[in-house]
C-alpha cells in the first residue's frame, strides 16, 4: 500500500515505528557559553531565591570579555558553606556588573524603514473611530518591537547566546527578546495589514538563513534553541507575502529552504509510519527535540520537575519530552501528559499531533503552489501528490466522525520495532483547540459538508467562551490550557471558518473575532499593553499560569488583531467597550 512522500526529494531515513521508555534519539551539543550561563543561573537562584526569578534572564546575558576569563572570576567568588555553595547577593551583583552586558543589549532598537504612522489604505473596513485609533496604536507597536542584531554580536559571536541574523527583526516582546519561529507567522500577518512588506520579507529571509545553516528553523534565534524547531509555518509566511506582493524572486529564493525544511519534518525521529485498519501504511510527523537535558532557558525549573525521577535514563527521557513540548509551541499543556496531574508523565514524542500534521499538509500545498508559480511543475506535482496522501493519512488516523473533530493519536508504547497499528482507542478523545486546526487548511475548509459538521462540533465543544476560544477544557494551571486563549489559535480557527465559503461559518468566525478583538481592546485600555495570552472567560483579563509571568508586547497578539480587523472591519455603530 502507498506510503506518503515516497517519491519526494527525501534523505535516507529510518522510520520510527516504536517508542520505548528509555531515552533515544539525537542530541545537538550546546555551546560552552550556554553551559556556563546555566551554572550562573543556578547560582543566581540560590542567591536571590525563587520569588520573581526568571532563569531565562541569565542565559540571555552577553559577556564583556572571554569566557575563560569570566569563568575563572566566577570560580573565585567566595562561596557559603551551605550545600548550594551560594554567593552573597552583593558579590553576585558586582560580578554581573563587571563581567556582563545587560540582557537584551545585544539587540538594538531600529525604526523599521517601511513604518509610517498611518499607512495608505490601512484597514479600510474599520469605520469606527475609536477602534481605528486603537488599531493605529497597535500598528505603532511595531516600532517598539523592532530590533537589529548589534555589530558586537557580528564581531564576537562567542560572547553572545544571541544568534546573528542578516536583517532586522520583530520580537514578541518583554522576556522574549529574540525572534521566535511560529510567532513570526502572525507578526507577518499584522505587518501585511500594516503594509510593511519589507519588514515582512526581512523576517522570512532571516528564517531562511536559519534553514540554510541548520537545516530547519530554530525555536528561536538563540544558541540554546538549536536543538529543536517550532510549529512549521515558514511556507505559510512566504505564501502570504507572495499573495500580497507577487514577489516571484522571494518565491524562487524560498523554495530550496522550504524543501529542506520539509525533509527535516519528514525524516529521522520526526517521521512515524502507522498502519490503519485496512492494512494501509501512512506516514505522519511528530515533535521530537534533539535534546535530553534541562532546557537551558528554564534549567532550574526542569531540574526541579525532574527531581522525583531517580533513574538517569528516565530523567533524560523526561527532559527530551520537555524540550519536544517546547518544539510543539504548546509548552505546557495537559494535552501532552499521560496523567494530567503529574508533569513527569509528559509524553509529547508519543503523540502524533493533529495540528503539526495540518501545518505540514499546508507546507505541501504551499510548496506545490510556489513551485507552480515559479515554473517548476515537476516539484509542484510531487508536493500536490504528497498533500493528497497526507490528507488521506489525517482522515484515517485522526478523524473522529462521531465527534466531528480530528483527535491527536497516541502511539503504543511498544519496545519492538514492528509498525504501529492504528487502534481507535489510541485517539485522544479529550477536547483541545488543536482538534479544530485542520479547518485552517484549504483541502479541509473547501469541503462544505465537513465544515458544517466540524462547526457544529466546535459550537458544542465547550471551548467557545465569552471572549474567545479556550485552549482546552482542563483548568490545570499550565499556560496552554483553560482558561487561556492564544491569538494564533483564534486566528487559525476563525480564518478556516471564514474562508470556507459557508455563510453560517463566516458569521461564527466574525462572532469569535469580535469577542477576541473586544477583550484585547479592553485589556489594552486597562493596562496600556497588548498581552501574550488572554483569559477567555473574563473580558479584558490577560492570561496566566505556566512557568513565567505573563508577558506584554506582544507580537502575535498585535498581528492577529490587525489581521482580523483587516478581514472583518468594524462598523461605525458597533461598540467596543
Ligand atoms: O522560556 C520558556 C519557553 O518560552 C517560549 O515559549 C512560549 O513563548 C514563545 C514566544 O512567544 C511561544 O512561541 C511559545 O508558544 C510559548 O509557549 C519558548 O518558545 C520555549 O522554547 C521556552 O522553553
Amino acid at each position: 500500500m502507498s506510503s506518503a512522500n515516497s517519491n519526494l526529494l527525501l534523505p535516507p531515513h529510518h522510520d520510527s515505528h516504536s517508542r520505548c521508555n528509555s531515552d533515544s534519539g539525537p542530541v545537538i551539543a550546546t555551546t560552552p557559553l550556554v553551559t556556563f550561563l546555566q551554572r550562573l543561573q543556578e547560582t543566581a537562584l540560590n542567591t536571590y531565591g525563587k520569588s520573581n526569578f526568571d532563569p531565562k534572564l541569565y542565559v540571555d546575558l552577553s559577556l564583556k570579555s572571554k569566557l575563560s576569563f569570566t569563568e575563572s572570576a566566577f570560580d573565585r567568588l567566595p562561596r557559603g558553606s551551605d550545600h548550594h555553595g551560594s554567593v552573597s547577593a552583593e558579590d553576585l551583583r558586582e560580578f554581573l556588573r563587571e563581567y556582563f552586558e545587560g540582557a537584551g543589549e545585544d539587540l538594538v532598537y531600529v525604526k523599521p524603514e517601511d513604518f509610517v504612522p498611518e499607512p495608505e489604505g490601512f484597514l479600510p473596513k474599520v469605520k469606527n473611530e475609536q477602534v481605528r485609533n486603537w488599531a493605529l496604536e497597535v500598528h505603532s507597536l511595531w516600532k517598539n518591537l523592532s530590533r537589529k542584531v548589534s555589530d558586537e554580536v557580528l564581531k564576537n559571536p562567542a560572547l553572545h547566546t544571541l544568534l546573528p541574523l542578516p536583517h532586522h527583526v520583530i520580537i514578541p516582546g518583554s522576556r522574549f527578546k529574540e525572534v521566535y519561529y511560529w510567532d513570526s507567522y502572525w507578526v507577518i500577518r499584522g505587518l501585511l495589514a500594516s503594509k510593511m512588506y519589507d519588514t515582512a520579507k526581512s523576517t522570512v529571509s532571516n528564517l531562511i538563513s536559519l534553514v540554510e545553516e541548520h537545516g530547519y528553523v530554530l525555536n528561536g534565534a538563540r544558541a540554546y534553541y538549536t536543538n529543536r524547531s517550532q510549529p512549521p509555518l515558514l511556507s505559510a509566511m512566504v505564501c502570504e507575502i507572495y499573495k500580497r506582493t507577487e514577489d516571484l524572486d522571494l518565491a524562487r529564493k524560498s523554495l530550496p529552504a522550504l524543501i529542506k525544511e520539509y525533509q527535516f519534518w519528514n525524516s529521522g525521529q520526526h517521521r512515524v509510519t502507522i498502519q490503519d485498519d485496512q492494512a494501509c501504511d501512512h506516514t505522519l510527523s511528530r515533535y521530537y527535540a534533539m535534546w535530553n537535558k534541562p532546557r537551558p532557558e528554564s534549567s532550574t525549573f526542569d531540574k526541579e520537575s525532574a527531581s522525583k525521577i531517580s533513574d538517569a535514563s528516565e530523567k533524560q527521557r523526561f527532559y527530551r519530552e520537555v524540550a519536544s513540548t517546547a518544539e510543539s509551541g504548546w509548552d505546557f499543556s495537559t494535552r501532552w501528559m499521560k496523567n494530567p496531574t503529574d508533569f513527569t508523565t509528559l509524553a509529547t514524542t508519543s503523540v502524533l499531533p493533529v495540528d503539526l500534521n495540518a501545518f505540514i499538509l499546508g507546507m505541501e500545498l504551499d510548496i506545490a503552489f510556489l513551485a507552480k508559480v515559479t515554473g517548476d511543475h515537476c516539484v509542484s506535482e510531487q508536493f500536490s501528490e504528497a498533500s493528497r496522501t497526507r490528507r488521506k493519512a489525517m482522515e484515517s488516523i485522526f478523524w473522529n466522525a462521531e465527534m466531528g473533530q480530528w483527535n491527536d493519536y497516541w502511539l503504543s508504547n511498544s519496545k519492538h520495532k514492528e509498525a504501529q497499528i492504528w487502534e481507535a482507542e489510541n485517539q485522544n478523545p479529550k477536547i483541545f483547540a488543536s482538534n479544530f486546526i485542520p479547518l485552517w487548511i484549504e483541502l479541509f475548509h473547501s469541503d462544505a459538508f465537513l465544515v458544517d459538521k466540524v462547526m457544529g462540533s466546535l459550537q458544542s465543544s465547550g471551548l467557545l467562551c465569552d471572549c474567545g476560544i479556550a485552549t482546552s477544557l482542563a483548568n490545570s494551571g499550565r499556560q496552554w490550557d483553560f482558561p487561556n486563549g492564544w491569538a494564533p489559535i483564534q486566528h487559525m480557527i476563525i480564518e478556516g471558518l471564514a474562508k470556507s465559503g459557508l455563510k453560517e461559518a463566516r458569521s461564527l468566525a466574525e462572532d469569535i473575532a469580535v469577542r477576541w478583538i473586544k477583550t484585547n481592546y479592553i485589556a489594552y485600555k486597562r493596562t496600556g499593553s497588548m498581552h501574550e495570552k488572554y483569559n477567555v472567560e473574563k473580558c479584558g483579563d490577560f492570561g496566566g499560569g505556566g512557568e513565567y509571568v505573563p508577558q506584554t508586547g506582544f507580537g502575535w497578539s498585535n498581528g492577529v488583531v490587525l489581521a482580523l480587523l483587516e478581514e472583518f472591519g468594524w462598523p461605525e455603530d458597533r461598540t467596543i467597550d
